[in-house]
């Protein structure tokens, strides 16, 4: 391990990784967990992140460092979980130069904002803005066509002196469902509903809607044209991809059909296929006639993300070392089964919580995981390197942040989600290390406010779990053979390790911490 880590020594420390120790502070570790990770939900708020992405100077506004004039000539359209507040407050900063908008939102969204009492993330009562609400349990229904439709006419009207504003966040796809006909709403939902219950990813699932879909993978930006068009995306896709965010409506994607018929053949797809289907991949050349001057990037298209998972650790980082850690951000990009990500935390708890130098052995294993978790192997050499020296130089607590989003294999029929299971494991992985009381503690949450169809985000535990669960006459291993963790999280101590923020409006994937106390030193 030594070796590993002289490899780095040269190299400056990222950032979030300063040489101040931090202060100490009073709060409980859960408590000051729950605050960092409410810190991470709230920069990645909609509001804030098209707050921070537009800037309005007189009548222009500056975006992504390119400047568009206002001459009541903006329009706008959105699609995704997040869109409502987006589009609230991008109104408020273009003011009158809004000429009309259409908004494709989640099915009774309105009410819930009301009701949560996040009237700042509603439009005012004469917006110009048609907000239509769809897509019925994240699935694409007649009123999302009939947004979608709506947001197509919208585009297609529009001249080369227009802006058209677009404003995409996860849940798109599903809230933009516009068939290549012959095929009908019916075949593609059935189609990518086989698919996702299969196991795709977002990639297969994506690349899959792109090939059926006359707005995905560009068709957006296609029919906009020659309007100038600006898309602020707040991503829920590891790594950012603006091809896969939403199905890409804004991003000219070249379909291969073979591409998409080896995802179809692999889920065992290809026999049940609709012949609208088959027939539209049978197509030769592009889905639709390309306009004179429209190249492979167009110019008149900016796509730009404004809020990511890497933003909302990044701040979450900010708040830890207010509250006393000492922060370190892992990856944004944690992937793969929770079982093998659990392995991972709880590795590196041991790691941090060795007294001496930490075994060899841990440092090789984690490293033989990174790849399966999709964590760099630099991104590990780093991370260690900075609770080594936590550890040798006495830094105080650590808190070691990360976001992605595991799976979970469903094989039991309980109610839970994939935060709550990684949490319950990662319990049981610190448990097993045998450390002091008051040892690490870890947290895992959706920053959209909820875990699988559950009304929690996540939870809170640490290595006590399994002796508070046996106290109080529950198994943990039959509550996950069954994926029944909240079910096992409500009924453990009141459900007081659950992590129950509400609805977040907001969505950039999943939040790790593990918040590690001061190691006492033990070095000669
Ligand atoms: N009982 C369960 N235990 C563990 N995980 C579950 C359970 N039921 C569903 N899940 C997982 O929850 C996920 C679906 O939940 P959710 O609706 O939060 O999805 P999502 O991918 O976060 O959606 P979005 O991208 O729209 O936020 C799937 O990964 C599924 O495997
Ligand atoms: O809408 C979608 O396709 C997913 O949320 C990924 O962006």
């Amino acid at each position: 391990m030594a070796r590993v880590l002289s490899l780095f020594r040269p190299l400056p420390l990222l950032a979030l990784v300063g040489r101040r120790k931090p202060a100490l502070c009073k709060m409980s570790m859960d408590s000051r967990a729950r605050e960092v990770f409410a810190a991470a939900v709230e920069a990645v708020q909609p509001d804030t992140v098209v707050r921070q992405s537009i800037e309005r100077k007189e009548d222009s506004v500056i975006i992504d460092g390119h400047k568009f004039t206002l001459k009541h000539n903006l329009h706008l359209v959105g699609f995704g979980k997040a869109v409502l507040g987006m589009a609230a407050e991008a109104e408020r900063i273009v003011g009158d130069h809004l000429v009309k908008g259409v908004i494709s939102v989640p099915h009774g969204i309105q009410q819930t904002l009301q009701q949560h009492r996040k009237g700042h993330l509603l439009l005012k009562e004469n917006s110009r803005i048609k907000v239509m609400e769809g897509a019925k349990h994240n699935l694409p229904d007649a009123d999302a066509q009939n947004a979608a439709e709506g947001i197509r006419q919208l585009a297609s009207e529009l001249t080369e002196k227009d802006l058209l504003l677009v404003l995409i966040s996860g849940g798109g796809s599903a809230l933009l469902p516009a068939p290549i006909p012959p095929i009908s709403l019916q075949e593609k939902l059935d189609v990518t509903r086989k698919l996702a219950a299969a196991g795709a990813t977002i990639q297969e699932l994506n690349t899959v809607r792109r090939a059926l879909s006359v707005l995905k993978g560009g068709g957006l930006a296609h029919h906009a044209h020659p309007a100038q068009v600006v898309a602020l995306i707040l991503s829920d896709v590891i790594g950012d991809p603006l091809d896969l965010i939403a199905s890409g409506p804004t991003v000219k994607s070249k379909v291969w059909p073979e591409e998409v018929l080896s995802i179809l053949e692999h889920y065992k797809l290809l026999d049940s296929l609709p012949a609208s289907v088959k027939d539209v991949l049978g197509r030769p050349g592009p889905r639709w006639k390309e306009n004179k001057d429209e190249s492979d990037s167009p110019a008149h298209v900016l796509n730009a993300v404004i809020g990511s998972n890497s933003v909302a650790l990044k701040c979450a980082g900010r708040r830890a070392r207010e509250l006393g850690f000492r922060p370190v951000v892992l990856s944004p990009g944690v992937c793969g089964d929770v079982k093998s990500v659990s392995r991972l935390y709880g590795l590196l708890a041991r790691f941090a919580s060795s007294r001496e130098e930490p075994p060899p052995e841990i440092a090789a294993e984690l490293l033989r995981l990174g790849p399966e978790v999709g964590v760099e192997t630099w991104d590990l050499c780093r991370t260690m390197q900075v609770l080594d020296e936590m550890r040798t130089e006495g830094w105080g607590a650590t808190c070691l942040l990360a976001g992605g989003e595991p799976t979970v294999e469903l094989t039991g029929k309980g109610r839970g989600g994939r935060n709550q299971e990684l949490a319950l494991r990662v319990g049981l992985e610190l448990g097993s290390l045998n450390l002091p009381p008051n040892g690490p503690v870890f947290l895992s949450g959706g920053t959209d406010g909820q875990d699988g169809p559950t009304e929690a985000a996540g939870a809170i535990t640490d290595g006590g779990l399994c002796d508070e669960a046996r106290s109080q006459g529950l198994d943990i291993d039959n509550f996950l053979i069954n994926n029944d963790s909240y079910t096992f999280l409500s009924r453990l101590s009141a459900g007081k390790r659950l992590l129950v923020p509400g609805l977040t409006c907001t969505n950039v994937m999943d939040v790790h911490m593990l918040l590690i106390p001061a190691v006492p030193i033990n070095i000669k």
